[in-house]
C-alpha cells in the first residue's frame, strides 16, 4: 500500500486533572474530584507513542497547551500580577480555573479535520482547526492548536490550514473524531464520512434528549467545502441521537475506520443501511470494495462499548495486509468484550491482531487510543515535510522521558491550579518541549 497514514499523539500537559467538564461525557462526570497523576499520564501516552513507533508505524507527537489559560482569565477582568490573577479566579471559582486549567489539548482527534492530498482538489492536505465550542474548556483550544499545526505542517506547498470555524453553537465542530476515511491505498482518492449530531440550523425531532450533540451538519459542510472535496467521494451521515444520549459524545466512541473497514456498532447511525449503502456506491466507483464490521447490540451492548471504548481504538494496517486494533485495558478487562474482540481476531476476517495499552488516566477523563491520536495521511513527500523533531524515535523517547520526570508533578487536583508555582513549572515546561520539539515559539508567553 503506498503512501502511509501517520498518528499524531497529544503530549498529556502537566495540569492532568479530573474536574467533571464534559457534561454527555460520563467518565468525566463519574471522575470528578478524582486524583490525577500527570507524569503518569504523559507516560503511559509515551509508551503507546513508541509502541507503534516501533512497530514500524509512522508516529508524530504535539505538544501540550499552556495552561492555565491566563489570557481567558485577563480577559475577563481579573487583572494584576499572574499570581493575583490565579488567586482572584480561585476565590471567585474554582471550577473557572479548572475548566481554563484543564489539560484536555491531549485528545487530539478533537484537534482538527484532516483530508488527505489525494481528495482534495488543489493536491495539498488540509487541515481545519476545530473550534470545539461545545465545552468552555475545550473552545480556548483553537488559537494554539492552530499555531501546533502550523508549525508541525509548514510547508505551504503540501499544507493548507484553516483557522476554527466561528464560535457559534450553529458551527459546533469536534474535529477528526467526527470524520472517517475510506480507502484503498493512503495516498489514492477515497471517501470521507462525515459524521454529525444535529444540523445546526434547524431544531429536527430526531435529536438526543438527555445529552448534547456536539458536532453539528452545518460544520461538516462547512469542513466538506473548505478542504475542496469531490462530492462524489463525500457522505454525512447523522450519528445516532440514542447512541450519543447513551454518552457516545463524539462518533469515535463508536466507529474507526481503516482502509476499506468500518469497524462500528449496529447503533452508531441514524438509518444505517442507507448510510452505508452509500459509502460502498462510493467506494464503488473508485474500484474499492467496502467491508463494513458491525458489532451488534446483542454482542457488545451500547452501555459497554460506552465503558470500554473498545471502539475507541486505533485500526492500523501492518506491513502482511491485515490490521491491527489497538485497544484500552479497560477492554480487556470486560469478559464479554474480550471474548468478542477475540473471536473478531481469530475470525479471519481483516483483524488478526488486537494490541493492548494501558492508558487510564485519559481514560478516566473518557479519552482513549482514538482520542489521544490525529490521522494524518502522507504521501512520501509530504511525510518528508512534516517537521522532523516531531516524530518519534528513540533519542525522541528519552528526551521527552526525561523531561516529564523533571518538570511534572505525579499528583494532581483542582485545589493545586491557583499556586503561581504550577504556571512557572507549566512555563518552564513547555519552553524547554519546543526546543526539544524544534517549534519555535508557539505559546503566546514566548512571544
Ligand atoms: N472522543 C474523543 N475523540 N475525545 C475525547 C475527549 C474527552 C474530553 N474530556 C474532557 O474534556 C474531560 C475533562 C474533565 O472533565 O476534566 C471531552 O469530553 O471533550
Amino acid at each position: 500500500m503506498s503512501g502511509c497514514e501517520a498518528n499524531f499523539d497529544g503530549l498529556v500537559g502537566p495540569t492532568h486533572h479530573y474536574a467533571g467538564l464534559s457534561f454527555g461525557n460520563e467518565a468525566s462526570t463519574k471522575n470528578q474530584n478524582a486524583v490525577a497523576n500527570p507524569r503518569l499520564a504523559a507516560k503511559q501516552g509515551l509508551l503507546k507513542m513508541k509502541a507503534l513507533a516501533d512497530l514500524g508505524f509512522a508516529q508524530g507527537i504535539l505538544p501540550p497547551h499552556e495552561r492555565p489559560h491566563l489570557s481567558t482569565l485577563r480577559k475577563m477582568g481579573f487583572g494584576g500580577s499572574d499570581r493575583e490573577v490565579l488567586t482572584k479566579a480561585q476565590a471567585y471559582s474554582p471550577r473557572l480555573l479548572s475548566s481554563l486549567s484543564s489539560a484536555s489539548s491531549m485528545w487530539v482527534a478533537n484537534a482538527a479535520t484532516v483530508s488527505p492530498s489525494a481528495d482534495s482538489a488543489d493536491g495539498r492536505v488540509h487541515f481545519t482547526v476545530a473550534n470545539l465550542n461545545n465545552k468552555f474548556h475545550r473552545a480556548i483550544e483553537a488559537e494554539t492548536t492552530s499555531a501546533i499545526l502550523r508549525a508541525t505542517f509548514h510547508a505551504d506547498k503540501y499544507f493548507a490550514h484553516h483557522d476554527a470555524l466561528p464560535q457559534v453553537a450553529a458551527l459546533g465542530d469536534e474535529g477528526a473524531a467526527n470524520h472517517n476515511r475510506l480507502c484503498g491505498a493512503y495516498d489514492k482518492p477515497g471517501v470521507q464520512v462525515f459524521v454529525y449530531g444535529r444540523d445546526g440550523l434547524v431544531t429536527g425531532d430526531n435529536e438526543p434528549v438527555r445529552y448534547p450533540a456536539r458536532q453539528t451538519r452545518l460544520a461538516s459542510d462547512a469542513i466538506a467545502r473548505l478542504h475542496q472535496l469531490d462530492e462524489k467521494r463525500t457522505v454525512f451521515i447523522q450519528q445516532n441521537p440514542h447512541a450519543i444520549d447513551s454518552g457516545v459524545f463524539h462518533n469515535d466512541v463508536i466507529s474507526v475506520s481503516n482502509g476499506n473497514v468500518l469497524f462500528h456498532h449496529e447503533q452508531a447511525f441514524v438509518n444505517s443501511a442507507k448510510a452505508l449503502d452509500e459509502i460502498r456506491r462510493k467506494m464503488a466507483a473508485l474500484e474499492l470494495d467496502f467491508q463494513p464490521i458491525e458489532v451488534p447490540q446483542s454482542k457488545v451492548s451500547l452501555d459497554d462499548a460506552v465503558a470500554t471504548y473498545l471502539f475507541n481504538s486505533q485500526l492500523l494496517s501492518k506491513t502482511d495486509g491485515k490490521m491491527m486494533l489497538v485497544v484500552p485495558e479497560e477492554s480487556r478487562q470486560h469478559i464479554g468484550v474480550w471474548a468478542y474482540l477475540s473471536a473478531l481476531r481469530d475470525s479471519g476476517g481483516p483483524v488478526d491482531q488486537i494490541e493492548v495499552f494501558d492508558l487510564r488516566e485519559s481514560m478516566r477523563n473518557g479519552g482513549g487510543p482514538a482520542c489521544l491520536r490525529l490521522r494524518v495521511a502522507l504521501n512520501r513527500n509530504e511525510l518528508n515535510a512534516v517537521n522532523v523533531a516531531s516524530l518519534m524515535s528513540d533519542s525522541q523517547f528519552t528526551r521527552l522521558n526525561t523531561w516529564v520526570d523533571t518538570h511534572y508533578r505525579d499528583r494532581m487536583q483542582a485545589k493545586d491550579l491557583a499556586d503561581p508555582q504550577l504556571l512557572t513549572e507549566v512555563r518552564t515546561a513547555l519552553d524547554e518541549l519546543t526546543n526539544i520539539l524544534g517549534l519555535g515559539a508557539i505559546y503566546p508567553f514566548q512571544r
